[in-house]
């Protein structure tokens, strides 16, 4: 199986483009590409496939060999692969996913992409299966305990599931003590996307991801689209907003206008190999 090793922020993915469809949920092979000591090492294992409905088709399963609906730094990079190695030209592309088909704008410089814009969709309420501007006026923070500490969370769908929560000072907060007991937690029973945030103003936000199947990862894209939603919803900032993640920055848009949120950033190709390893029938 020949794959690309590619991040968003740091974000990171074995990316496989195959010209046919998947017969079988590749679980026991994400989890084995995606190990850091006996694999290549990634967060995800994503393939471009091809589709009836876009351009291409992404599915991406995470370091626990679970699919996940959708991956925003996943998407860019996709974007990219397809760009500089597939097409060529085409500068706006369609991405399904199984949060529905993603536009994508590639801002290209020579040959090279350098920044990739995604509509991330229009967010949902976590458990009310309906766009979150029709709740703007109610109540969005719920109180969790979890062993025996309070916290307030903001659950916001951006077709894969994200609890929002904030913090006074994300640097020192312990990502990797609270975020599986929370990922994990009996309230979220499709377990969930977990980012803790810091507000620095009205425009930028600091975050820090504990993600689903994947553990505390650099960065998220689809969590800082859900985490500037939260933070409209709450009143802490406006609707665009420069999300500081460990791996670096996300330009975030929760637009007026469609409802939609976008979502701005890098990807980056960092080597290309051969997989021996176990199912290598790829
Ligand atoms: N890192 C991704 C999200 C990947 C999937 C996530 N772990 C899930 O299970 O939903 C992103 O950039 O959005």
């Amino acid at each position: 199986m020949k794959f690309t090793k590619m991040h968003g922020l740091g974000n990171d993915f074995v990316v496989v483009y195959q010209k046919d469809p998947l017969n079988e949920s590749p679980r026991d092979l994400a989890r084995a590409v995606c190990d850091r000591h006996r694999g290549v090492g990634a967060d995800g294992l994503v393939f471009i496939l091809p589709s009836e409905r876009a351009d291409l088709r992404m599915r991406i399963f995470n370091a626990d060999g679970t699919e996940a609906e959708q991956c925003g730094n996943a998407v860019r990079c996709v974007a990219k692969y397809y760009y500089e190695c597939v097409s060529g030209v085409k500068k706006e592309l369609t991405v399904e996913t199984g949060a529905g088909i993603q536009r994508v704008w590639l801002d290209v410089a020579g040959n090279r992409v350098d920044q990739v814009k995604v509509d991330m969709g229009v967010p949902v309420l976590q458990g009310e299966q309906i766009p979150v501007t029709i709740r703007k006026d109610r109540v969005v923070e719920e109180p969790l305990e979890v062993d025996g500490r309070h916290f307030a969370f903001t659950a916001i769908s951006m077709g894969n599931p994200h609890v929002v929560i904030f913090v006074d000072d994300v640097v020192s907060f312990p990502v990797e003590a609270w975020g599986p007991k929370i990922e994990t937690h009996p309230y979220f029973p499709n377990k969930t996307n977990v980012e803790f945030i810091t507000v620095r103003s009205n425009r930028e936000l600091d975050m820090r991801v504990w993600e689903r199947g994947a553990g505390q990862t650099m960065a998220c894209g689809s969590g800082a689209c859900a985490s500037v939603v939260a933070s409209v919803l709450t009143g802490r900032t406006g609707r665009h907003v420069i999300v500081h993640l460990w791996g670096g920055d996300l330009e975030i848009e929760w637009s007026e206008q469609d409802d939609h949120v976008y979502m701005t950033g890098p990807a980056e190709v960092v080597f290309e190999g051969k997989w021996l390893g176990s199912d290598a029938s790829f």
